[in-house]
């Protein structure tokens, strides 16, 4: 059928902008993860940024890292240290140990994971949000969003403050909902774990509990098997230094609970007044390590590495 002029200009007009439109999708280039991260996880360059963005609608991710273990997640053990072994300084000081570079890494990492996880020292003392607010913006009408982890914290006895960040960030929506993971109470248990437990799930946590080890540590590889029972694929391990050691020790090594471990080394000295993770890891008990990749981000050299019993 013949269109008059009108209309063909019409059509012109909106064929054009159509030809605009599929030139700017096509030619957009997004934000993209470091390669390093791709080498390290064995992804093949093109699945990269998948592991790293939500869609639109908010389904479950497009893809996760996994493991062929069926009883726990992937596991990624993560943090900076200086050269002496350092990870915050004196009583427990959080420090800036990453650089520009590596602090973007990190969080390139943390949209890799379902779970990040973290300490109650570490919740008490730096207050964090474990979000990805340092990286490079996705265009605001655009289809795209950072995956963000789920925070979880190993904390016995619940004294995670109800007006944290983690807290406050989820109920302002721009966070997701904290999980705290507890010790499992016995029947009668005790009515002021009971009425914090109350106190957390009022103001927006949700409780895990989870059986203790011997020493009434949460059990690391229980732990582990719950939350992949939740749906937790993926889990970046942050610290702190207790957390740290955990996870190297015997008991969890010899169940296998750790995949990948990547630590910023920031070239500095902290001396002994800071807090180091090696401290109750006797040399018998020291795990061997085979050595993945060493990249260098800005000033800092970032190792990645498996550990073996
Ligand atoms: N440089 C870095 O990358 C990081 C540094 N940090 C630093 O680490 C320090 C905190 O470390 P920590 O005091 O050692 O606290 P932490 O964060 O390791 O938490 C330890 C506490 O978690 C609870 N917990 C429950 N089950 C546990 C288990 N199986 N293993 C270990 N802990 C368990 C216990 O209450 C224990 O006291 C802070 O100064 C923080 O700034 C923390 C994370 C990363
Ligand atoms: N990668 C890294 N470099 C450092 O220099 C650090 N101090 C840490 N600390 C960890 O990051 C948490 C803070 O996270 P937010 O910035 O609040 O998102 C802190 O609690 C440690 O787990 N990490």
């Amino acid at each position: 059928m013949r269109t008059n002029g009108a209309d063909a200009r019409f059509d012109r007009a909106r064929l054009g902008r159509r030809l605009a439109q599929t030139f700017d999708a096509m030619t957009t280039i997004l934000p993209s993860p470091p390669n390093f991260l791709s080498r390290v996880f064995e992804l093949p360059a093109g699945d990269v940024l998948a592991h790293s963005v939500y869609v639109d609608d908010d389904k479950p991710r497009i893809c996760s890292l996994h493991t062929l273990e069926p009883n726990r997640p992937y596991v990624t053990l993560t943090f900076a240290q200086s050269l002496d072994a350092k990870i915050a300084g004196q009583g427990g000081k959080q420090l800036a140990l990453s650089g520009n570079e590596s602090m973007l890494m990190t969080h390139w990492l943390r949209t890799f994971h379902d779970g990040i996880l973290v300490g109650i020292g570490t919740a008490l003392n730096d207050n964090p949000q474990l979000n990805t607010r340092h990286l490079p913006p996705f265009s605001a009408d655009g289809p795209y969003k950072y995956h963000l982890p789920r925070p979880i914290i190993l904390d016995t006895d619940l004294r995670l403050p109800i007006d944290c960040k983690l807290l406050r960030n989820y109920r302002a929506g721009v966070g997701r909902r904290p999980w705290v993971v507890t010790r499992a109470i016995v029947a009668d248990g005790d009515e002021s774990h009971v009425s914090r437990q109350t106190s957390l799930e009022t103001t927006g946590a949700r409780i895990i509990e989870v059986n203790t080890d011997g020493d009434g540590r949460i059990s690391i590889p229980s732990l582990l098997v719950r939350l992949r029972e939740l749906g937790i694929q993926s889990l970046m391990v942050e610290g702190g230094a207790r957390v740290i050691q955990s996870f190297l020790g015997v008991e969890a090594r010899h169940r296998n609970c750790i995949d990948t471990v990547i630590i910023t080394v920031a070239p500095t000295l902290v001396g002994n007044g800071g807090v180091g993770y090696g401290t109750d890891l006797s040399s018998d008990m020291l795990p061997g390590v085979q050595h993945i990749e060493t990249e260098l981000f800005g000033r800092d050299a970032v190792v990645a590495f498996k550990v073996t019993q």
